[in-house]
C-alpha cells in the first residue's frame, strides 16, 4: 500500500484515572489484530459521532462506567503509520465517572502506576504517549 492509498483512521481513547493516579490499560482480545497488547480504552470515531462522543460511548460498552463529555481533558495524541491505514487518535484524560472498571466484553484490564506503564506492550502507535501521562502523574 503506497502512503497516497492509505487511510487516515480516527480512533478516540482514554486514559482513565483512579483515586491514586493509575491508569486503566485493556488487553486487546485474540482474533483482533494487535492481539494481547494492553490499550487505552477507545475506538473507532463513528459517523456522526465527536471523538468526546466516541470516548463516553466506548467507555460504557468496554469499561462499565458513565462519564461525560465535561470531564475529558485533552491530553495528547498518537500519530501513527500502521499498514493498512494511518492512526490518529486523540488521548484525553478522565478523572471524574461513576462505576467499577471491568472487562464488558471478556478482556483483561489492569489499573497501572504511570512508572509501571512500560512493562505492559502497547501498539506501537502508544509507545510516545507514555511520557506525557508520566509527566501528568
Ligand atoms: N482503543 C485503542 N485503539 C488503539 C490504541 N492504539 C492503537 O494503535 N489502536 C488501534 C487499534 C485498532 O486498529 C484501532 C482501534 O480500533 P477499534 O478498537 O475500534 O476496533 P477493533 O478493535 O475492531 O480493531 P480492528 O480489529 O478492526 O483493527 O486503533 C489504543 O491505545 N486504544
Amino acid at each position: 500500500m503506497t502512503q497516497q492509498d492509505r487511510p487516515i483512521l480516527l480512533v478516540a481513547a482514554c486514559a482513565l484515572l483512579d483515586s491514586d493516579g493509575r491508569i486503566l490499560l485493556a488487553q486487546r482480545p485474540e482474533g483482533k489484530s494487535l492481539a494481547g497488547l494492553w490499550e487505552f480504552p477507545g475506538g473507532k470515531v463513528e459517523k456522526g459521532e465527536t471523538p468526546e462522543e466516541t470516548v463516553v460511548r466506548e467507555l460504557q460498552e468496554e469499561i462499565g462506567i458513565v462519564t461525560k463529555v465535561a470531564c475529558l481533558a485533552p491530553l495528547t495524541f498518537a500519530s501513527h503509520t500502521y499498514d493498512n491505514f494511518h492512526l490518529l487518535m486523540p488521548l484525553y484524560v478522565c478523572r471524574r465517572y461513576e462505576g467499577i472498571a471491568r472487562g464488558c466484553e471478556g478482556q483483561a484490564i489492569k489499573w497501572v502506576k504511570p512508572m509501571d506503564l512500560r512493562s505492559y506492550p502497547m501498539p506501537p502507535a502508544d509507545e510516545p504517549l507514555i511520557p506525557f501521562l508520566q509527566d501528568l502523574l
